[in-house]
């Protein structure tokens, strides 16, 4: 369904919600990203796959401005923001998650996301205590929901399973109406139902809202993606909707063939 929102909004004529331009990176002599080229259009999905060293984290990190690229073009809903810091690009409707946890531990899960919509709106800095019904504690409760947490909403985050705590990061990179999110590997570490969880509540996110997502598990990545991109040795190496890419007998030698771990 996301598919022909995207569809649709394209066909409008309306600007990509990411699109790389020759995006190059190098740590010294080493060339983690070359040479990359990506559109990914409003309300899609996208799934990164690659084995360790693709350069995955990598792009994550240049578009969302913590590393600047050696050299290429990164447009945000049809600016350029090559040139941004990450403050501006998240003001822009930009988030990210990331595979280290970033909870307030010893709050409740509701008091974290409350705090998250808090920081990305304006006043942020007012220490008038909230009440429910104001608008961002409203918001937050929308959140909690949207992770299905309802049931913990007032448990300690120290005390929530691991796979509610990535579904909590996921409420946090919700916070003031996102427009694109990066998930850097949220089903790293998951159980088989915790796993589940996490495709129906990605693909039941709104459908103007866009991500891309890196992940190891092919099972999950393909389920939760309009389009693929894999990447090997820093270069995209294929692109496609989810069953060509599965059926593609190179991405099978590459990905696939290397005994059922995702190619670590
Ligand atoms: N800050 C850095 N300094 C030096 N080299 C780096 C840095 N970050 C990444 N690299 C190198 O760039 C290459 C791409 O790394 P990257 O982390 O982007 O790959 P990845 O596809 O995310 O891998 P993984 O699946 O292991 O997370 C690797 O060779 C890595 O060692």
């Amino acid at each position: 369904m996301a598919e022909t929102v995207a569809a649709r909004l394209s066909a409008a004529g309306t600007a990509a919600a990411l699109e790389l331009r020759g995006v190059s990176r190098y740590f010294g002599a080493l060339a983690a990203l070359v040479d990359i080229s990506m559109t990914v259009r409003p309300g899609e999905r996208r799934a990164v796959l690659g084995s360790n060293g693709a350069g995955k984290t990598t792009l994550f990190n240049c578009i969302t401005g913590d590393f600047a690229p050696t050299s290429g073009a990164i447009r945000l809903f049809g600016e350029d923001v090559t040139a941004f810091p990450p403050y501006e690009r998240i003001r822009r409707g930009l988030r990210r998650t990331y595979q280290i946890s970033l909870l307030f531990n010893g709050l409740s899960v509701i008091d974290n996301v409350y705090l998250a919509c808090r920081g990305v709106s304006r006043g942020r800095f007012s220490l008038i205590r909230p009440r429910r019904g104001d608008a961002l504690a409203q918001s937050a409760e929308d959140l909690v929901a949207a992770v299905h947490l309802h049931e913990v909403r007032d448990q300690l985050v120290a005390n929530l399973a691991y796979g509610q705590q990535r579904q909590l990061e996921i409420a946090l990179a919700l916070a003031g109406a996102p427009r694109f999110i990066l998930f850097d590997e949220p089903a790293a570490g998951l159980s088989p139902t915790e796993r589940a969880e996490l495709i129906e509540i990605l693909t039941g996110l709104p459908e103007h809202i866009g991500y891309m997502i890196i992940e190891h598990d092919m099972d999950v990545a393909l389920r939760v993606a309009t389009r693929v991109t894999m990447m090997h040795n820093g270069r995209i190496f294929k692109e496609g909707a989810p069953h060509e890419i599965e059926e593609d007998p190179e991405v099978q030698a590459l990905y696939l063939g290397g005994g059922g771990d995702g190619g670590r």
